[in-house]
């Protein structure tokens, strides 16, 4: 009840693997226009005043990681302050999964060098600390890797055309550990899991199973 005073509306965060069906899930709810949806910033990404941050990065990690990823963070804060009218507010990623997955990754890869890390992890810290960025669900559109990969290749992003299957694997493991086995840091809110895995021909059937939580009819923790 303390959320509806700080006019903050129900926030659900999409959170997945590269080529996890983010997008097509947040295709199905855009028919809610009670819903409003948040797609990840990509444009942003590839227009930062000119420079295609994504594909530097992409390009030369070891050089671009920090650029990006605190690009990354700005991009989705904003997108976190963002005032809406409708009680919903669904979006595509977070300023979790950027510091838990992604940063966390290049990190491990040895691509953002410590002192980076620390700067990006205080600006987290800092940003975490607001009420704009708090969240009520997280919907994880749970993959193989194998399936994950097939659809980044059909989709064919120019920009991760040099995406290796072991990158995928290890963001899989790295969404794995965050949301599922909940043994890498911390959640910022209750999670559902979807079987991301299924055909586009029958997923919005699993889509429907959950549009109780991620519409707010009814607490996380109830039985579908
Ligand atoms: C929050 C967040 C999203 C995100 C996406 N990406 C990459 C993965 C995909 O190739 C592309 C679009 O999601 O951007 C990234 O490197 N770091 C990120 N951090």
């Amino acid at each position: 009840a303390s959320k509806r005073l700080s006019g903050r509306p129900f926030t659900a965060v999409v959170e997945g693997n590269i080529g996890s069906g983010k997008t097509t899930f947040l295709k199905h709810f855009s028919r809610y226009d009670n819903v409003a949806i948040f797609a990840e910033p990509i444009d942003m990404w590839r227009n930062c005043n000119g420079y295609n941050l994504l594909e530097y990065m992409y390009t030369d990690a070891k050089k671009w990681s920090f650029t990006f990823q605190s690009y990354v963070q700005l991009t989705m804060l904003r997108i976190h302050q963002k005032k809406i009218v409708q009680p919903i507010k669904l979006m595509e990623r977070s300023v979790y999964s950027a510091r838990f997955c992604f940063v966390e990754k290049m990190q491990r890869d040895g691509l953002m060098l410590p002192p980076s890390v620390s700067v990006i992890d205080e600006w987290f810290k800092y940003i975490t600390s607001m009420e704009d960025t708090a969240v009520d669900l997280v919907v994880y559109l749970r993959t193989t890797p194998e399936v994950a990969y097939e659809r980044i290749l059909k989709r064919n992003r120019s920009e991760e055309r040099t995406v290796p299957y072991d990158y995928i694997q290890a963001l899989h493991e790295i969404h794995e550990n965050w949301l599922y086995n909940k043994t890498l840091h911390t959640c910022p809110a209750p999670v559902i899991v979807l079987d991301a895995d299924l055909d586009i021909s029958v997923i919005s059937e699993e889509y429907k199973r959950f549009e109780p939580h991620i519409l707010n009819k009814i607490p996380v923790g109830a039985k579908v």
